[in-house]
């Protein structure tokens, strides 16, 4: 028998597509799984195109079987086998593709499954295995034929007496080392895991021999430990199923067998697309947020099928980070795969199909919020800062998408509305959208910002997630309507000062000049307000940055001091406001102590620190005595 030597350039590729090509092992069961799925669609095409051959589905499988005591691991089909010239040019040149010549030869008839198209997924075994042998029988011929190698140095072909037609390969595992457990490939329960990740959905058979525990005959607390054959795989992959055929408890169901998560999903989205890029996706929007959702951990991504085989387990490319929650899989035959099947080349197919995806994600979310309320509000409850984030992250570049999906607290609805439905209740004379940030719906109801407002039946949108007012500062407007905080120095309500509080207001001007003098460093202005009714004073804002976000911005861990501008409003029509007036005339410590005091307490109100607790303190005792 005479040993041809593999040509140059190929030596080099093999020792390339051993040592770097794939990053997991474990792909090479895929790989040589995925060939014989190829084999025995090449049959099934044949039969379609030629009636004297007879394709009868249950005939066709592929079997994965382990020789522990010899090391030996088999993978054998009946598919379409190889003659003397194929097992030369498609096992001896590295780098041809049978399958790929086979799916261009068949174009017109549709090569759809089949999965190969580099040449290269074969040499995988290599990784794991110091020797490989193909038997192989081709259809339609009469010998067999055996090849052998154990790597870069070359390999051998001779006839081989087999019964029928189709391949096995063996592989002889490599010794265990200290990096590596080889042995682990010969375990029922790894190849089955295996073969359920990668391969899974690959539409004929993958049969093992599984050890069980069977009853003994006769007995009933007695076991025997009994080999039987075992399809492991599933065939048909769910999302080539027509969506008619299917129920709501299929859905649930492959949600759990895939563990996107412990819940029940809210809502799928099952796409079977046939236009420019084909493609099959389920996507899920899950009920409960995940336990490290918001943390740095949380990972983001649908699983990636080619022709029903997996490729990547989160694929981060096809959902945008404000969708990140979405959990599922797509299937395309389209992809451009790079050579280790694990990555994808700067894909534009995969780019169409993630566009395609994030404008389905929005649509079904604004129908669940139009015609499945409850279910909107659990899951905005779940996922709604995500959403938040989206319209203040990239400089606000996603708001027009998402805008309609917020959902807000209003304070005369007393639940969550949208800006929409916000919107088409705004009074007549109401120009802004109204919001009071704030730390719980409890603390902004009490608020003396909003006193006016709600004097006025303006309804005002609750801001108790760190992010919205952030996200509102990027919105800007919505229908035109712009966003105004209760607390911002110009409320833009008309103003009906009469003449009599026009001239208190000259009067009290160096009350109000007195104040900030005591107040100096502490506030950029002391004013009248013009939004109290029953609180003598409150804290507001001028300028970008309101108190709320000024509060945020410190608790951030690289914080920069960065502070809003405030403003301590008086109520000229409160009480306090007259003893206020009587001492700046008689008595200016007293005026400076119930300056301090105030000032005190509208920090206290807005939730904010003091600066010295204790002269507050000292300061209310001097007040009561
Ligand atoms: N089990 C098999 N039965 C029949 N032909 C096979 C089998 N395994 C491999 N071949 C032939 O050998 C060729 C090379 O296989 P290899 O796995 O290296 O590449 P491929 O499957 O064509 O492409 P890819 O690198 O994308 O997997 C295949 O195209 C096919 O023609």
């Amino acid at each position: 028998m005479v040993k041809k030597e593999f040509k140059a350039e190929s030596k080099r590729l093999l020792d390339l597509m051993i040592n770097s090509i794939y990053t997991h092992k474990e792909i090479f069961l895929r790989e040589l799984i995925s060939n014989s799925s190829d084999a025995i669609d090449k049959l099934y095409y044949k039969a379609l195109t030629d009636e004297n051959i007879s394709f009868n589905k249950e005939d066709y499988y592929i079997k994965v079987s382990a020789d522990k005591e010899n090391r030996l691991l088999k993978i054998t089909d009946t598919g379409i086998g190889m003659t003397k010239d194929e097992l030369e040019e498609n096992l001896g040149v590295i780098a041809n593709s049978g399958s790929f010549a086979f799916k261009r030869e068949n174009e017109l008839k549709d090569g759809y499954d089949i999965i190969g198209q580099f040449g290269v997924g074969f040499y995988s075994a290599f990784m794991v295995a110091d020797n490989v042998t193909v038997l192989t029988k081709a259809f339609g011929s009469d010998n067999g034929y055996k090849w052998e190698s154990s790597g870069a140095e070359g390999y051998t072909v001779e006839e081989f007496d087999k019964d029928s037609v189709g391949t096995e390969i063996v592989l002889k595992l490599k010794e265990n080392t200290e990096d590596e457990n080889y042995d682990d490939f010969l375990e029922e329960y790894r190849l089955r895991s295996i073969v359920k990740k990668y391969s899974d959905f690959v539409r004929y058979p993958i049969k093992m021999d599984i050890e069980k525990s069977v009853p003994k005959e006769g007995s009933e607390d007695e076991y025997t430990e009994v080999v039987q054959e075992e399809v492991v795989n599933s065939m048909v992959p769910m999302w080539r199923k027509n969506k008619n055929e299917l129920t709501k408890e299929d859905y649930d169901n492959f949600y759990a067998e895939k563990h996107y998560g412990f819940d029940k999903p809210l809502k799928h989205i099952h796409i079977s697309a046939d236009g420019a890029v084909r493609y099959n996706a389920i996507l899920y929007i899950p009920e409960k947020t995940p336990y490290d959702f918001y943390t740095k951990e949380y990972e983001k991504g649908l699983e990636l099928y080619s022709s029903g085989v997996l490729i990547m387990n989160k694929c981060s490319d096809l959902v945008p980070d404000y969708f990140s929650f979405v959990k599922g899989m797509v299937d395309s035959e389209d992809l451009s795969l790079n050579i280790s099947r694990e990555l994808l080349q700067h894909d534009r197919q995969l780019k169409i199909i993630a566009k395609r995806i994030k404008e389905k994600i929005k649509n079904e979310l604004q129908l669940m919020l139009k015609n499945d309320r409850e279910n909107y509000e659990k899951f905005f409850e779940s996922f709604g800062r995500q959403l938040k984030y989206g319209v203040y992250s990239d400089f606000g570049q996603h708001k027009e998408t998402l805008q309609d999906l917020l959902l807000f607290y209003s304070s005369s609805e007393e639940k969550v509305v949208s800006l929409a439905e916000y919107v088409e209740r705004m009074k007549e004379d109401q120009k802004y959208i109204y919001y009071a940030a704030g730390e719980s719906v409890a603390r902004i109801d009490k608020m003396p910002q909003t006193e006016l407002l709600k004097d006025k039946g303006y309804e005002i949108l609750y801001f108790t997630d760190d992010v919205d007012e952030f996200a509102v500062r990027m919105l800007m407007n919505y229908q035109d309507k712009e966003f105004k905080s209760v607390s911002s120095g110009d409320l833009g309500i008309e103003d009906t000062t009469t003449e009599e509080e026009k001239t208190q207001e000259n009067e009290s001007k160096e009350i109000f000049v007195l104040m900030k003098e005591v107040l100096m460093g502490k506030v950029k202005d002391v004013r009248i307000s013009k939004r109290l009714k029953n609180h003598p004073v409150c804290l507001t804002a001028d300028g970008e940055l309101s108190i709320e976000m000024e509060k945020i911005l410190a608790a951030m861990p690289n914080n920069q001091e960065i502070k809003a501008e405030r403003v301590l409003e008086v109520n000229p029509n409160h009480e306090v406001f007259n003893k206020l007036k009587d001492s700046f005339e008689s008595d200016k410590d007293k005026f400076k102590l119930y300056t301090e005091v105030l000032y005190n307490q509208a920090l206290l109100i807005e939730g904010l620190t003091l600066s010295d607790p204790v002269e507050f303190a000292n300061n209310i005792c001097k007040l009561i005595s």
